[in-house]
C-alpha cells in the first residue's frame, strides 16, 4: 500500500503541475487577447475619426456625417467640428444634456490641449485620459484631427470623445469572471478595472503592491503576489498609447480539479494499489520468504561443524535455488578455512608463549649483568680516588674536591679552609721501628684525622708520603683554628711511642690557610699558603699548628 500511496502522490503532483502550466498559459493568452482588444478598440475609433475628417475635407455634409458616424461607433460619446478659432460649428449629439442646440451655445475648445495638439499634428491625436466636461462627465480620451480647406490651410478640428467604459463590454467583464482585469494609463491611473475589483476609473494605483510586483518582472512574464487572504498569479502586457493591461487570477484555482479528474485519479489509485498488493504477494512467495529462510539457516550455520549444510526451501524461484547451492559451497569452504585458521592460531599462540618466556629470561640476565657492570665501574671509580694504604681519598680526589669547594664557596661567598698535615720526624720512626711499623702509624694517624672531620663536605686525603691535606669548606678562621688544635691533640692522644719524637710520641705539625675564594684567585695559592704555614710549624719546633692569616702567621701551642 505504501508503494501505491507514493505512486498516487506522484500522479497528483504531475496532475498539479500540468494544471499549473495550463493555468499559466491561459493567463498569458488572456493577457495577449485583452491587450490586443484594448489596442484595437482605440485604433478602430482613431481610424474612424481619420476617415471622417477626410470625408469632411471632401465636402461631405457634417450634419449627415456626424450622426452616421455616431451610430456606427457608439463608443464615440460626442463629436464636434470647430472652425479655425476652435468654436464648435457642428456636433453630435446636436443638443446639450439640457436640450439646447450645441452650435448655438458658442462652445469654444481652442484652449483644450487636444485642440492645440491636433492643430500641430498631421495624424489623429489621442489625448490623455480625462473626465469629460461640458457635454458629459464620462472617462474618455479625445480623438482630435486637424481639418484643412481646399487650399490646405488649417480650417478647424474634428474631435470625438471615446467612451472608455466600453472597455468592460469588450473585455466581457462579469462579476464571476475568474480573471480580474485592470487597464492603466501612463500616469498609473486606472482607465478601467473589472467589476470584481474595487477600483474606480481615474483612481491612482501607483501605491498598489501588485503594480510594484508586476513591474518587477519583464512584461509578459507571470508573477506571484501574496496577499493576506489570497495568493495571486498575475501578468502585465503593454497595449495602446503606452497603457498597460494587467490580469490576475487567484492561485487557489490551481487546486480546483474537475470531478472527472478526481474520479479518474481515484480509479487509477485503486488499480495501482491492487497491482502493488499482488506484486508484493508474488514477490513474498517466490523471493522474500525463501531468502529469509536461507538467511536464518546461514545465521545458524556452525563453522565448527566439519560439514555444515543449509536446507533447501520448499518454495522459491530457480534463482533462489541457485543461490542456496552457491551459499552451500561457500559455507563448506568457509568451514574448511575456519578449521585451518584455528589450527594455525593455536600453533602461533604456543610459539608466542615460548618466545615470551625466552625473552623474559634474557631480560633478567641482561639486567643482572648490567648491574654487575655498574657496580664494578663504581668500585673502580672509587678505587681510582682512594689511597691504597690509609683508605683516605688520594691526591686525585683531593684535586677534584678542592676545585669544587673553591667554586661553591666563591659562588656563595663562604670561607674555605685547607689544612696541610705532616708527621714529625717520621724518617726517624721508620729508621727505628721499621717500614711496616711506619705504615701502621700512618694508618692510625689517617684514621684519627678522618674521625676529626664531621661534615659531609669535609675531606681528609693523603697528600703524599707522610703528608695529609684536609679540606674544610664553609669554615672560617676561628673554626679552622679549633680544628687544627683538635687534630694535633688527637694524634698526641694516639700515644704512638716514638723514641725520637716530641715527648717520646708520634706528633704532627699542621699549616692552616683560610680565605674567601674569589673568581680571580686560585686554590693552588691557598695550598701554597697552608704549606708555608706548615713550614713555620716545623720551624717553630713541631707538634703544633700555624695559621697563615694574610701575611701574618698565627701559631698554636708552643
Ligand atoms: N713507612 C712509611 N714511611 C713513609 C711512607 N711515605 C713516606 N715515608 C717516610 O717518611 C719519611 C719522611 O721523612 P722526612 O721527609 O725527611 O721528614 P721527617 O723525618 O718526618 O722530619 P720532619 O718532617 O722534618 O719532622 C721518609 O723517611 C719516608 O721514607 C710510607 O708510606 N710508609
Amino acid at each position: 500500500m505504501g508503494v501505491a500511496t507514493i505512486v498516487a502522490a506522484m500522479m497528483l503532483r504531475v496532475l498539479h503541475s500540468a494544471h499549473e502550466q495550463s493555468l499559466r498559459s491561459s493567463l498569458q493568452d488572456a493577457a495577449h487577447v485583452t491587450a490586443d482588444a484594448v489596442t484595437r478598440f482605440v485604433e478602430d475609433h482613431r481610424r474612424a475619426v481619420a476617415a471622417a475628417a477626410i470625408a469632411i475635407e471632401h465636402g461631405t455634409d457634417q450634419a449627415t456625417l456626424l450622426p452616421a458616424l455616431h451610430q456606427a461607433y457608439p463608443g464615440l460619446l460626442t463629436m464636434a467640428v470647430t472652425d479655425a478659432t476652435g468654436t464648435v460649428v457642428a456636433a453630435s449629439p446636436t443638443l446639450t444634456p439640457s436640450g439646447q442646440p450645441v452650435t448655438q451655445q458658442g462652445f469654444n475648445i481652442a484652449d483644450r490641449p487636444y485642440f492645440v495638439a491636433a492643430r500641430q499634428s498631421t495624424d489623429v491625436h489621442v489625448s490623455e485620459v480625462f473626465r469629460g466636461r461640458g457635454l458629459g462627465d464620462d472617462v474618455i480620451v479625445a480623438l482630435a484631427v486637424a481639418l484643412q480647406d481646399e487650399q490646405g490651410a488649417f480650417s478647424g478640428v474634428l474631435q470625438a470623445a471615446l467612451d472608455l467604459t466600453q472597455l468592460g463590454e469588450i473585455l466581457g467583464d462579469t462579476a464571476d469572471d475568474p480573471y480580474s482585469y485592470v487597464v492603466i494609463d501612463n500616469h498609473d491611473r486606472a482607465i478601467f478595472a473589472s467589476s470584481n475589483q474595487t477600483i474606480q476609473p481615474l483612481d491612482s494605483v501607483a501605491d498598489r503592491d501588485w503594480l510594484a510586483t508586476g513591474r518587477s518582472v519583464p512584461s509578459g512574464d507571470i508573477f506571484t503576489l501574496e496577499e493576506a487572504d489570497t495568493d495571486w498569479l498575475g501578468i502585465f502586457m503593454p497595449s495602446a498609447q503606452g497603457w498597460t493591461v494587467g490580469i490576475g487570477t487567484p492561485k487557489a484555482r490551481l487546486y480546483q480539479y474537475g470531478p472527472g479528474t478526481l474520479v479518474a485519479t481515484g480509479l487509477l489509485l485503486i488499480a495501482v494499489s491492487l497491482m502493488a498488493w499482488l506484486l508484493a504477494r508474488w514477490l513474498a512467495r517466490r523471493v522474500s520468504r525463501p531468502v529469509a529462510h536461507v538467511a536464518r539457516a546461514m545465521a545458524k550455520a556452525d563453522l565448527d561443524d566439519p560439514s555444515p549444510s543449509i536446507q533447501l526451501p520448499a518454495s522459491g524461484s530457480s534463482e533462489v535455488q541457485d543461490l542456496v547451492q552457491s551459499l552451500q559451497t561457500l559455507l563448506t569452504r568457509l568451514a574448511d578455512s575456519h578449521t585451518r585458521l584455528k589450527e594455525a592460531l593455536t600453533r602461533e599462540s604456543s610459539a608466542r608463549e615460548l618466545l615470551q618466556i625466552e625473552m623474559e629470561d634474557r631480560e633478567q640476565i641482561i639486567k643482572a649483568r648490567t648491574l654487575e657492570l655498574h657496580e664494578a665501574n663504581m668500585a673502580l671509580e672509587q678505587l681510582s680516588r682512594q689511597d691504597g694504604l690509609t683508605g683516605l681519598g688520594n691526591r686525585r680526589l683531593l684535586d677534584e674536591r678542592l676545585e669544587l669547594a673553591w667554586e661553591n664557596c666563591a659562588r656563595d661567598g663562604e670561607w674555605l679552609t685547607v689544612v696541610l698535615v705532616d708527621i714529625d720526624h717520621f724518617k726517624a720512626f721508620n729508621d727505628t721501628y721499621g717500614h711496616q711499623a711506619g705504615d701502621q702509624a700512618l694508618k692510625q694517624v689517617a684514621r684519627a684525622l678522618q674521625r676529626c672531620t664531621h661534615r659531609a663536605s669535609d675531606l681528609a686525603a693523603r697528600y703524599g708520603g707522610e703528608e695529609f691535606c684536609i679540606l674544610l669548606p664553609r669554615t672560617a678562621q676561628d673554626g679552622a683554628e679549633r680544628f687544627a688544635e683538635h687534630i694535633v691533640e688527637a694524634v698526641r692522644q694516639l700515644a704512638i711511642i716514638h723514641g725520637g719524637g716530641i715527648n717520646g710520641l708520634v706528633t704532627i705539625s699542621a699549616g692552616v690557610a683560610t680565605q674567601r675564594p674569589e673568581s680571580s684567585g686560585s686554590a693552588t695559592d691557598l695550598i701554597g699558603r697552608a704549606d708555608a704555614a706548615l713550614y713555620q710549624a716545623k720551624a717553630r719546633g713541631r707538634d703544633r699548628w700555624v695559621c697563615a692569616k694574610s701575611l701574618q702567621l698565627v701559631a698554636g701551642r708552643d
